[in-house]
Order: structure tokens, then sequence, then C-alpha cells
């Protein structure tokens, strides 16, 4: 057996780019609005770097990564790093010369110009974190701009902190990547043989910049890959490290067990790998047994959660490394995956209840973690005896905690019968009631729910907590821009309205801010895209519904209008996606206590004379278990959840839910069992693939795929939206289906929503006039 030597590390995969109070979003916005120059923006972003470096050595981190910032997505910069850049965005920004118009040309590739529209926005696997999917044919061809990792360790180094660059390996930006040109029997992954010796390249000249180690991130390689694409990666690591003038090579997997590829890279000539021990522990320690260890090879173990911000159990990490010492030549201490996911610092979050703070850990706490595993891990646990006995007396308080367990969730949870999950009658029936009730007409239009956040809302909301205006003042506000939107729609000539939301800083936020059991935090900002980020809530115990928390102001909305508006609620798939969810329970479990909360708020919309009930699930299909095995269990609670909070309803109450951002071919018969009413689903930009999907699948209730992509500024003409509409009739009963956006409207402007919208009903008519 191989003993570690006192080599063992305290390393992170990566750090929070945006800083403290988010200066990297507001640098880069301004820099978009013309407001500073480009100079400017790099300053910032050095500063920032900078700050992060001084931190984390501070903080006692031995191995620094560099390369782990970005100016808006890690995928983004693989693709330009490699010369992956489409032609159009090559025109779009023609000169490049200047450090301006490099940025520019980046920046078009992530959010389009005028004429060219940007790399599609897809899910980094099952986080709420979105990449840019790099476009690569088979007429591509490779080049290397090594300035950023090159760059950002030179920088590094310069403060004399030798980091380990980290990078996207060349088989998970490959499988990450799509054809644009959708030409046959080809895939971007065929390309590997080209991209390989710019890697090699890459590697040769990190090495005569100073690097000791490099990082080969392969997330890819944690969700199911048939052999042929392991044989790649053998070849791939073989090939790579048969260099000779190289840094050594760790390849980092995580959000999964790397199953049938553990024992591939264990076996290959790489120097190290990084593995996933929090979710994935028993299965990446039953693999590296089973692959009988990875002796002379460095193994950096993710004992510590960086995707949850629940203060982790040392004395259990601190075994499972115990156990990790036998399996590996030697054992560095980090975080299960880049700290990008985790908000930075629980001590900004100062009106925290300093009980629950000690139960927490956020990027910055994550750290300290790491540090005391690695002190623990070389000097033995009564080196940290102190720590470790704090830690458990912190983890006793929260299991014994009165917030965590409350008996009467429990009980309501528990009398939960399997006739909730079931509306009174079949679908047909109910189309029937409702059709009588809505008199709706063919093809009826809506949207998803929110109209354009503006600043004057998100100002009355700030001067809602700084306390310089009143509760009363906020909800006339709020009340003047649903009239707005309300009177907006009827113009447009909508069937189907909305309040527009203007009361919710967010869908999830919003709600967690008003159920018990889940904590909202000030400054718990995290990265979703570019420059947006959201605040996700920790659900720390039982959750219930103190009072109802849409119904005042949906009531309001009906009251102004003839027309039936939409209830709107985010589902309870989505309040856990999009939260930090707690870790000492199923999360089905918690899943139920959300869903019977928001059973009563639908129930309380339907007594208030709400017609039609929205219960988005935006994020279903996005915390689909990476593994394909581990999928029915999922979707059993998840769908469970969703019908159990809308299936109260009467026959005449028409259920709708959305879904977005995603591939939905992996959840259709998810969707049909979910059995609501109506789902509306993003599908502009796989031009209504979808509806023949659904078709194909047996689904027979209505739909509504989306005919605008809302993440682009453009405005679709009458005639694209005609052929989307034309598309969908051919492929699914017309009597069935309606016609929305993709997405709600919120981070659009109203120039663009008048204008399109507009458009929606006039080719809505075109349609009903000739279908
Ligand atoms: N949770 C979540 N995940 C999601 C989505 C979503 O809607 N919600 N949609 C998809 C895409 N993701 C998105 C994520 C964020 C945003 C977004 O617009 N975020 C805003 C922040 C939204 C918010 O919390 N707004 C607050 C204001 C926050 C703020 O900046 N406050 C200032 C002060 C207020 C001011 O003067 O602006 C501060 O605290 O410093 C509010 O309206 O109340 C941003 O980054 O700019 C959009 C889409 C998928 N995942
Ligand atoms: N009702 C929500 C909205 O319109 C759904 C958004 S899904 C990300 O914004
Ligand atoms: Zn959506």
């Amino acid at each position: 057996m191989t003993q570690t030597t006192a080599t063992s590390r305290a390393t992170v995969h990566g750090y929070p780019r945006q800083g403290a109070h988010r200066q990297l979003k507001k640098a880069t916005e301004s820099y978009w609005a013309g407001r500073i120059d480009a100079h400017t923006l790099l300053g910032t972003a050095r500063e920032l770097r900078l700050h992060n470096l001084t931190q984390l050595r501070d903080a006692g981190i031995d191995e620094i990564p560099s390369n782990d910032f970005s100016f808006y997505d890690h995928v983004l910069d693989t693709a330009w790093m490699l010369g992956a850049i489409p032609e159009r965005h090559l025109a779009a920004v023609p000169d490049t010369t200047s450090t301006a118009g490099r940025l520019d040309r980046y920046f078009a590739m992530a959010r389009g110009t005028a004429d060219a529209h940007p790399l599609e926005m897809t899910k980094w696997f099952d986080t709420n974190y979105h990449y840019l999917v790099p476009e690569i044919g088979p007429g591509t061809r490779f080049t290397l701009d090594p300035g950023k990792p090159l760059g950002e360790f030179a920088e590094a180094l310069e403060q004399g902190v030798q980091t380990r660059p980290v990078l996207l390996g060349p088989v998970t930006f490959l499988l990450l990547a799509k054809d644009p040109t959708g030409t046959e029997g080809f895939r971007p992954l065929d390309l590997l043989d080209q991209v390989i010796p710019l890697y090699a390249d890459l590697l040769r000249r990190l090495h005569e910049a100073g690097a000791q180690w490099v990082q080969l991130d392969e997330p890819a390689l944690v969700t199911d890959q048939p052999a042929e694409v392991l044989a790649k990666v053998a070849d791939t690591y073989a090939t790579l490290a048969a260099a000779t003038a190289r840094p050594k090579i760790v390849v980092a997997s995580y959000f999964d067990r790397l199953g049938d590829a553990l024992p591939v890279l264990a076996t290959s000539a790489v120097e190290g790998l990084a593995l996933d021990f929090t979710n994935a522990a028993a299965a990446n320690l039953g693999g590296l047994a089973a692959a009988g260890g990875m002796p002379g090879k460095r193994l950096i173990a993710g004992v510590v959660n960086g995707r949850n911000i629940w203060a982790a159990d040392l004395s259990a990490a601190l075994s499972t490394l115990g156990t990790l010492l036998g399996l590996a030549g030697s054992v560095d201490v980090s975080a299960s995956c880049s700290l990008l996911h985790v908000p930075l610092d629980v001590t900004l979050e100062t009106g925290l209840d300093p009980e629950i703070a000690g139960w927490l850990s956020f990027a910055r706490q994550k750290l300290d973690e790491i540090v005391t595993l690695r002190r623990g891990l070389t000097e033995g646990r009564t080196a940290i005896s102190d720590i470790l006995h704090t830690n458990q007396s912190r983890l006793a308080s929260r299991a014994a905690s009165p917030i965590v367990r409350v008996p009467a969730v429990r009980d309501r949870v528990a009398a939960v019968t399997d006739a909730d999950l079931h509306r009174i009658s079949p679908y047909a029936t109910r189309r029937q009631a409702q059709q009588g009730r809505l008199r709706l007409p063919e093809l009826p239009t809506t949207t998803i729910g929110s109209f354009p956040q503006t600043q004057e809302l998100r100002t009355a909301r700030a001067a809602l907590r700084a306390g310089t205006l009143d509760h009363a003042a906020y909800r006339d506000a709020m009340r003047a821009e649903i009239r707005a939107v309300i009177a907006e729609q009827e113009r447009i000539g909508l069937d189907v309205l909305v309040h527009g939301e203007p009361e919710r800083n967010d869908m999830v936020q919003y709600f967690g801010e008003q159920l018990t059991g889940f904590l909202a935090t000030r400054h718990g900002w995290v990265q979703s895209y570019g420059t947006r980020y959201v605040r996700p809530p920790l659900i720390v115990g039982d959750v219930s519904r103190p009072a109802p928390m849409t119904v005042e102001w949906a009531a309001y909305a009906q009251s102004l209008t003839e027309r039936p508006v939409k209830g709107m609620l985010t589902g309870p798939v989505t309040m856990l996606a999009w939260s930090f969810v707690r870790d000492d329970q199923p999360e089905g479990d918690t899943a139920r206590q959300v869903a019977v909360a928001l059973r009563d708020e639908v129930l309380d919309l339907e007594r208030a004379g709400i017609s039609i009930i929205q219960v988005d699930e935006p994020a279903l299909r996005e915390t689909l278990p990476l593994r394909t095995a581990d999928r029915a269990a999922y979707l059993d609670w998840a769908v469970a959840a969703f019908q159990l909070s809308t299936a109260g309803v009467r026959d005449d109450t028409q259920i709708h839910t959305h879904m977005c951002y995603a591939e939905f071919g992996d959840v259709l018969a998810a969707i049909i069992d979910m059995d609501a009413d109506v789902i509306s689903l993003e599908a502009a930009r796989s031009a209504m693939a979808i509806v023949a999907d659904l078709a194909r699948a047996g689904y027979a209730n209505e739909a509504g795929p989306g005919v605008w992509d809302i993440h682009s500024p453009r405005v679709p003409s009458v005639e694209e939206i005609v052929g989307h509409l034309r598309t969908a009739v051919g492929a699914f009963p017309p009597g069935r289906l309606w016609v929305n956006p993709d997405c709600g409207l919120k981070t659009r402007g109203y120039p663009e929503v008048r204008a399109t919208l507009a458009n929606l009903v006039e080719a809505t008519g075109h349609l009903r006039a000739r279908p």
C-alpha cells in the first residue's frame, strides 16, 4: 500500500469570478453601455483576479488555480482559445487588433449583434449555470490563441504564486459543441485529432512559462459514454502525456461518478485525477478500489461540497480522506467542483441568525474547511481537534433545531394520499368544462408570465428594502405596473393575460422569501449566465406557507379585465433546483413539502376566481440525474410533486406548466404524466421540433411551442412566426395548440416586446383565417 507523504495540498478547482459586490457584472454592463472603455474593464477584471489570489493565498490554499476567471463563460473562452469562432462573428467584428476589438468579438459570440445571432446558450450539466455552445462543423479549422491561460498564469506568477491553470479538456469541449451545418454523420468529436495538437502546444507553452501542473476538466465523463468515446479518452490522454515538455496533468471530473471512465483514466499516463467524493462518494470510492487504486498518482479529493452551502462534516470528510490515502500516491483536499456554484461569503450576511450562520459554508468558508482538512490529514486529528469539536457541535445544533423539523408540516405531508396526485376527471372531460368556462378562440395567444423588469421596478424594490419607500407606496407602484401591463396586453389583443410579475425579484427567490423553511440571502449571488446572477434561497427546514403569496396580485389583475388572467407560480421541482437544498433528507421529501404549500396557493387562487393557473417547471429537465440509471427515481418524485401541487383544482380550472432551457426528449413521458392541461415550451431555436416529438410520444393535452426566442433582442417578423406556426399546425392537432413566446419577457425591453407580441397576434390571425 502506498503511504502518503507530507505533500498533501489544499486546493480548489475554481473560485467565484464576480467579486463581493458583483463588480464584474457592473463593469461589464457599463462597458456594453459605452460608459467605460475596454482598458477600464480589463483593469477591474485584473483587480478581481488579484483579489481572489490574495484571498486564497491568505486562507492557506497551497495550490491556487488560474484561468478560472471569465468575462462571460469558460466554454466560450475555450472556443475562443481554439479559434472556433463562427464566420458571422468574425464578420460582425472584423478588426481585433485592439483590446476593444477582441472584447467586442468575444461579446458578439456571447450576445449577438444586429446581424449576427449569438451562440446558443444551454445548461452546464445539472446546474443553473449556462454555457455557450461552441459551433463546430466539418469545415472548422482550429488555431491556438493561448493568450488567456498564459496571461493569467504569468499575472499570478508575478505575484509570486505558482498556479495550476485550469482548462476545459478536449473531449468535453467537443462533446458540448454542436454542428451548425447539421452534416449527416458528422459529430464535433470527429475533429478530436485536430484539437489534441493544439492542447499539446498549449501545454508546452505553459511549461515554458513555468507551470508545473495543469488541470484538464472532463465533466462530460460523468455522463454515460459509449466504449468508443472512452477509447478516444484513452488515446487523447496517451497522446498528451507523451509530449516531453509539459506540466504534469490532472484530469478533473465532478458532479457525479466517473464510472467506466475511472479505470480508463486511472491506468492512463496522466499524473493525477480529481474526483467528486460528495454525492458520488460511494461510487467513486468503489470504482477506485475496483481499479486497484491509482498508485503513484495524485488524487485531488473533492470532499467539500462545491454545489451546496452546508458546513461540511469535517470528521466524516477526514475519514474519507484517510481511506483514500491507501488508494493513491498522494491525496490533496479540494471541493467537489469549482466554487463558482456557491455564494461568496457567509460573513456578508449580517442579518443572519448566528446559530444558522454556523451551519453554513459559502466559498470563502469552504477554503477554511479545505485547509483544515489538509492539516488534519497531514498532522493528524489532534492538530485540529478544537475545530472538529466546534464543527460537531454546529452539526448537532442544526440536527436538533426546531426550524429544521416541524411536526405539523410532517403530519400534513404524511396525510397525502395517492388520490391527491390526480385530477378529478381525465383531460377530455376537463377540456369540455374549461372550453365552456373560458370560451377561447382557436390558437389562443398568451405569454409566459413576466413582462420587462424595468429599472423603476428594481429601484422601487431597493427603496422598500432601504426603508425609503413604505409598503403602501410599493404596493401602489406594483399595482400601477399591473394596470399598465394589462392595458398593454388588451391593446395588443392577446387572449389570455398575465399580471407581468413586477413584484418578483426572481421567480424562486420571491416564493422563498414567503415560505417558512426557506432563508433568503442579501449578497448570496451566484452566476447564472454572463452578467446575470441569482440569489438562490436556502432550504434549511420543513416548508410551509404562512399566508397566500400571489393571490392579491392575481385577483387585482383579474379585476381589471374581462379576459382570463393566468395565476403564476413556480413549481416544486424548480423551487428545489434553484435553491440550495437541505442535505439531511431525500429531495423528494422536501419537494413534497413545497408541493403541499403550493397546492394551498393554487386552491386559494381558484377560490379567488382565477380560472387558469400556471405552475412553471423550467428546471425539471435540468436536474435530471446525469447518469441514466438514476433518472427513473428522480422523475418519480418530481412528477408526483408537480401533480400534488396542481391536482386539487376543479375540472374547469385550467392548469398550465412551462419549461425552457433544455432538451425535452428525455422527459416526454414525464410531461405526459404531469397531466397539465397546457404546457408551453421553448421551441423557437429548434424550429418547433418539440411539437412533433410530443405528438409521437402520445401527448394528448394542449401545447404552446414558443414562437419567439426571447434570449435575443431581435424582433421576429410576422412571416417568421407564421412559418413557425405552420410547422406546428402540420405536426400537432391545431385545436390543441397555443401561441406564445419561448419564455418570460423579464430580460427584454418594452420596444421589442410590443413589436413582437403585435407580430405574434397578427401571425395567429393569418393562421386562423387560412389554417
Ligand atoms: N433563479 C432563476 N434561475 C433561472 C432563471 C430565473 O429566472 N431565475 N431563468 C433562467 C435564466 N437565468 C436568469 C438568471 C438571472 C436573471 C436576472 O435577470 N438576474 C438579475 C437579478 C434579478 C434580481 O434579483 N433582481 C432584484 C434586484 C437585484 C439588485 O441588483 N439589487 C441591487 C440594488 C437594486 C437596484 O438598484 O438595481 C443590489 O442588491 O445591489 C430585484 O428585482 O429586486 C441580474 O443579474 O441583474 C435572468 C435570467 C434559468 N435560471
Ligand atoms: N413565469 C416565468 C416568467 O415568465 C417563467 C420563467 S421560466 C425561466 O418569467
Ligand atoms: Zn422559461
